[in-house]
């Protein structure tokens, strides 16, 4: 996979150019070129299977098959220096249900900074994570009792260690009820408001497009279209995003139609990963 220069200050957080992603010998990532504005929220947004999480694991680095030019924070795209620097939570909340709340982030940050002379720094780090996500109730109580909403603050908490510069998470809010979800994105805006960092945040669920700076809408492997909301309202004459989205949608039907026959024609040559 090629990379673009380094990042220069004020330089995108994230540039995709021609990025293409083979699954199961399926194109599910079509020549995508993007950018992603440093310092605010983007949202991923498109229905179930339309490549959400597959963009995203091809940004943190994780994903087979990628083609094209990739480059996240200046590196390409799963350079070990962004190991520090980009937090990404998937869909299924990755904690050890064993372990306490403290515990696990004790865990993950005694991986990201090993050694007695972080200790103190450890437990700031871990602290402060706790009261972001809202469980200092729970930080002593075991992941595996917790409720799945708060089993996902867990993780989320997990990639916050860090102070990450550019934070990918995957559909952070599936799950949660009303309050939390509004508190979860209050956060969002927070840290990118006070840290500076870069989200980049999928949903399936429209009425969070609202709350996003900017968005990439997407639909089988393609983009849609890459806007702020009230641009994309304001383009389409439509009151919300989603409807714009529905209006994007039926204009784009025949060619998504005529990207299946593709689809066909590519499978024939291509060996299976
Ligand atoms: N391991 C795999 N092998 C082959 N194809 C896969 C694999 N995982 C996912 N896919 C396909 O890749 C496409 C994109 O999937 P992806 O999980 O990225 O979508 P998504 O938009 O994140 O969906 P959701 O909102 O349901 O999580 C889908 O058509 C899916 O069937």
């Amino acid at each position: 996979m090629m990379n673009f220069t380094d990042g220069a200050p004020g330089a995108a957080a994230v540039e995709a150019r021609d990025l293409t992603v083979v699954r199961g010998g399926r194109t599910v990532l079509r020549s995508l070129t993007f950018s992603v504005e440093p310092g605010r929220i983007t949202g991923l947004l498109g229905p179930s299977g339309c490549g959400k999480s597959t963009l995203m694991r091809a940004l943190v680095g994780t994903q087979a098959g990628v083609t094209g030019a990739l480059t996240v924070l200046g590196r390409p795209a799963g350079h070990p220096e962004l190991r520090a620097r980009v937090g990404y939570v998937t869909q299924a909340p990755s904690v050890y249900d064993d372990l306490t709340v403290r515990q696990n982030l004790h865990y993950f940050a005694a991986v990201l900074r090993p050694g007695a002379r972080h200790r103190a720094a450890r437990a700031e780090a871990v602290e402060r994570a706790v009261a972001d996500v809202d469980l200092a109730s729970h930080a002593d109580a075991l992941a595996g009792n917790l409720s799945g909403g708060q089993r996902s603050r867990v993780s989320l908490a997990v990639a916050l260690l860090g102070t990450p510069e550019l934070l990918v998470l995957d559909e952070p809010t599936v799950g949660l009820d009303p309050v939390l979800r509004r508190d979860l994105w209050e956060l969002f805006h927070r840290i990118a408001a006070d840290r500076g960092a870069t989200l980049l945040v999928s949903s399936h669920v429209m009425d969070e497009a609202e709350r996003c700076d900017r968005l990439l809408l997407m639909r089988a492997g393609e983009i849609l279209a890459d806007d702020t909301p009230e641009a994309l309202r304001r383009s389409t004459g439509r009151p919300t995003v989603e409807a714009a989205f529905l209006h994007l949608v039926d204009r784009a039907a025949p060619t998504a139609a005529a990207g299946t026959h593709e689809d066909r024609q590519e499978q024939k040559g291509r060996p299976r990963p």
